[in-house]
């Protein structure tokens, strides 16, 4: 955490308000391209709250505003009940900020990072002693605490960032993408620590661009695309926006794929959504995907017409409907999170 954010003291939450956080209208251009355009969000404290977007789609720029690291161009935003434009401290008092911003330090060990930390809150000598040896024992960084942070894999580097953040016992804890390089083990682990935190009474607001992420751990999502939150609800929500899931279609000759793509981009079909959003690319493995409620009607529909087409895929697949679908039909299918397909 960079000391621009690290809590001066501890305040009490302005008991009016029952969000953690909440926005209205939030605006933050850099020169002429709008970057948020208009953000209103409502975080029940004791919730985890996943904000989701495509690269460049403005999540870290949501965080940075609320953590008071820069300030919005309109709008209003209120952490812990205080407003992050009038009352950066009491916001900084009640939050914990983790993510693309570390505030690991390579160079010493992790418990010196914990201790640091300790003393940035002003603990005493035996208190931060001992907080930093409860948080690197609850951390599984025990045995690691004496070897230079540098050392540290990417997931125990996370892990002794939250432990860090946890030192000022903050009520709000922001996650800016905080599993994003992890390998699958570190990233289960991470998510078991994030449900732990909500468990303890922390609200946790993350951004991730991995629905999976967003489906296994939020209770409320938001998918930010062009500035502006695109749907927001529960993963349950948002699924019943598209109403059906979809077909895949899997090539291994990537001339029939690129011939099908082209052909699924100009098709009119006689049944509704292949018609909208025709078949949008969804990876590097030669598949494409079709909307498509599952009824016998809409894969009779596609059959024909892939047979019309002249079409053969190797393999055709019907899938439910899942965050992926959302996302996709959300943010035009163009710009793909990390692991868009499962
Ligand atoms: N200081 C800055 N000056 C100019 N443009 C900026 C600045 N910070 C961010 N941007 C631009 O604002 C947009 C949103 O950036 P932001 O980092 O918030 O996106 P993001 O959703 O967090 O993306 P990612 O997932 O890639 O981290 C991007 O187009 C970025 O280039």
């Amino acid at each position: 955490m960079p000391s621009s954010v690290m809590p001066t003291s501890r305040r009490g939450e302005d008991s009016q308000s029952s969000a953690a956080v909440s926005t209205v209208g939030l605006r933050k251009s850099y020169g002429d391209k709008t970057v948020l355009d208009g953000i209103d969000l409502h975080i029940p404290a004791g919730s985890v709250f996943a904000l989701l977007g495509p690269n460049g789609a403005g999540k870290t720029t949501v965080v940075k505003i609320l953590s008071t690291l820069i300030t919005a161009d309109g709008g209003q935003a209120r952490v812990a009940g205080h407003d992050v434009a009038t009352s950066p401290d009491g916001v900084r008092a009640a939050i914990g900020v983790t993510g693309q911003f570390s505030a690991v330090d390579g160079l010493i060990t992790g418990e010196e990072n914990m201790l640091l930390m300790a003393d940035l809150h002003h603990l005493s000598r035996s208190e931060g002693r001992q907080v930093a040896a409860e948080l690197l024992e609850r951390f599984d960084l025990t045995e690691a605490a004496k070897k230079p942070a540098s050392t540290y894999s990417g997931g125990m580097k996370r892990r002794l960032d939250i432990a860090m953040t946890l030192v000022g016992k903050p009520r709000i804890i922001f996650l800016d993408e905080p599993t994003t390089g992890l390998d699958p083990r570190s990233r289960h682990n991470m998510w078991q620590i994030i449900r732990e935190l909500v468990t303890g009474g922390v609200t946790v607001f993350l951004t991730t661009q991995y629905l999976e992420e967003a489906d296994e751990l939020a209770d409320r999502i938001a998918v930010l695309n062009d500035g502006r939150i695109a749907a927001e609800g529960t993963a349950d929500e948002l699924k019943r926006l598209i109403p059906g899931g979809h077909v895949r279609l899997r090539f291994t000759d990537p001339s029939a794929y690129r011939r099908a793509a082209s052909a699924l981009r100009e098709v009119t079909l006689p049944h509704s959504r292949l018609r909208s959003s025709g078949g949008t690319p969804i990876d590097e493995a030669l598949a494409l995907r079709i909307p498509s409620d599952g009824s016998q009607r809409e894969l009779r529909s596609i059959l024909d017409w892939l047979d019309s087409a002249g079409i053969e895929a190797d393999e055709l697949t019907m899938h439910t409907p899942d965050l992926d679908d959302v996302f996709f039909a959300l943010t035009g299918g163009t710009d793909q999170p990390k692991e868009a397909v499962r």
